[in-house]
């Protein structure tokens, strides 16, 4: 009997996905029964099909994940992908960007334990830009100053206009790690993927040529190589809308949110929820005046929203 190969997964679609063997070639793979669901960025163990048996392999198993990044609405769980090292949310001075969207990613980035980045793109639209440019002062400054001190590296960048600055400036944050690039519709997404990796579109055919055979076009979630020696990855996935957190309780939002973490240990109630108890040293931190151990009020409005949502009866 033949050992079953390891390889990574770099695009997936429905049960099926696309798996990469060490030399580079990528083949679809079905997997073996539940347990051998993959995503992409797994690690996973397949098999060659039978002789005769068509060309699409199947996926015997799913090696350990370091990290599982993923969203849960409220009727099915949908997983992003695995073993990140960091998630790169990407928004823009237009379309205006929501906070709260911004926020429910950090926070599954975080309820995963895996770092963030922001980018806000289109610095070129002055003045939309200087405006989304203060909105993101807590995500700026949270944690204390100094770049060290930063719970969150936030970057500006004019994709269109600067692209060659803009890619040295990403390179070192990106390179030799896998990073998940998240935003809302608008920011740019397309064309970051576009500028940092050299035939995006010759990838993206390939794949959707593999999966094709007649039964689908596009891919939800992709791998991307940055660079030849296939160490630094970009993944694209959609869906940054409908951004569900059912998969978290509402006591475990806090703990995810490094302004309200930094205050929750210092409540006089031990179970506070920082929404309305006496003595709540998350509150006593709200408001306008800024600083690196501030929460800002529409923080805590999210956090309130977000906590109410998570209240609701699952199903
Ligand atoms: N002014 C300006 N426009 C930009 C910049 N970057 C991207 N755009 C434009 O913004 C629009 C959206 O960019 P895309 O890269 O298609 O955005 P996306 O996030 O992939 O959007 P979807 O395809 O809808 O998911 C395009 O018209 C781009 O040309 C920028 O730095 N400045
Ligand atoms: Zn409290």
């Amino acid at each position: 009997m033949t050992a079953d190969a390891e390889g990574l997964v770099v695009a997936s679609h429905g049960r099926h996905c696309v798996v990469e063997s060490s030399d580079g070639a990528r083949r679809i793979c079905h997997p073996r029964g539940k347990k051998a669901q993959a995503v992409v960025g797994d690690r996973v163990l397949w098999r060659m099909p039978a002789p005769g048996q068509g060309d699409e392999g199947t996926v015997e198993r799913v090696l350990p994940r370091r990290n599982l990044f993923y969203r849960q609405d409220e009727v099915r769980s949908k997983s992003f992908a695995a073993n990140l090292d960091q998630v790169l949310v990407l928004v823009a001075a237009e379309p205006v960007f929501s906070e709260s969207q911004l926020t429910r990613a950090l926070i599954a980035a975080e309820a995963a334990g895996i770092p963030a980045l922001i980018a806000l793109n289109k610095s070129d639209l002055v003045e939309p830009f200087t405006r989304a440019w203060e909105r993101l002062w807590p995500y700026r400054h949270m944690g204390g100053d100094g770049d060290a001190a930063h719970h969150y590296r936030v970057l500006p960048l004019s994709l269109t206009e600067s692209g060659e600055v803009d890619r040295q400036a990403l390179m070192p944050l990106l390179r030799a790690r896998t990073t998940l690039v998240l935003g809302p519709s608008g920011a740019g997404k397309s064309t970051l993927v576009n500028l940092l990796v050299p035939g995006a579109a010759a990838q993206t055919g390939e794949i959707s040529q593999a999966l094709n055979s007649g039964r689908h076009t596009t891919t939800s979630t992709q791998l991307y190589w940055i660079d030849a020696g296939r160490r630094t990855a970009l993944i694209d996935s959609p869906g940054f809308q409908e951004f569900g957190l059912r998969h978290l309780a509402p006591t475990d939002l806090a703990r995810c949110m490094p302004d309200i973490a930094a205050h929750a240990g210092e409540c006089r109630f031990y179970n506070c929820t920082h929404l309305h108890e006496p003595g709540c040293a998350v509150m006593a931190h709200v408001g306008d005046a800024r600083g690196a151990q501030a929460v800002s009020p529409q923080r805590h409005r999210i956090y309130g929203e977000l906590f109410a949502e998570l209240s609701q009866s699952r199903y």
